[in-house]
């Protein structure tokens, strides 16, 4: 299952994003935003953060104006690697190289037709084992302080 959420300046591109998944026949979990009026990308950066951890969901994805607050919001969630990814390659890459468990987009910079094709360059990468030491390294990090 894959959790999405946004705030009001993704909220249309979430929308789609959701549309185009469930006709992939993949599950979803919407964690609002539920229209347009204005709302703040933090509350929905952690609701989706906490989702992807908490009930241990196959990833989030993530749609802000730009995608930068709502990554930063999301990363903020122990365990998350969220990733602003803009075109197929960063989006490969997001999974081959960092293993992120949150994708984010800009609800005002990406189209739909860029959009969906940026999901399906992430769906269908692998992350690369050789990068886990450097993960493990933000883990350490990660915890060293949040205790
Ligand atoms: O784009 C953003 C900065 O990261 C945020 O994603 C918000 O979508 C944006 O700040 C909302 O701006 P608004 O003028 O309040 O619609």
């Amino acid at each position: 299952m894959i959790a999405i959420g946004s705030d009001h300046a993704g909220y249309e591109l979430k929308e789609e994003l959701k549309k185009y998944l469930q006709e992939k026949g993949l599950k979803t979990k919407d964690l609002g935003t539920n229209d347009l009026s204005s709302v703040d990308y933090p509350d929905f950066g952690r609701k989706v953060g906490e989702a992807v951890i908490n009930d241990k969901l196959d990833f989030g994805i993530v749609v802000c104006g730009t995608g930068i607050g709502i990554s930063i919001a999301a990363n903020k969630v122990k365990g998350i690697r969220a990733a602003l990814v803009y075109d197929e390659e960063t989006a490969s890459l997001a999974k081959m190289h960092n293993n992120a468990n949150v994708i984010a987009l800009g609800g005002r910079k990406t189209s739909i037709e860029e959009a969906k094709k940026i999901v399906d360059a992430y769906l269908s990468s692998k992350f690369e084992e050789r990068h886990q030491k450097r993960l493990d390294k933000i883990s350490v990090y990660e915890g060293e302080h949040h205790e």
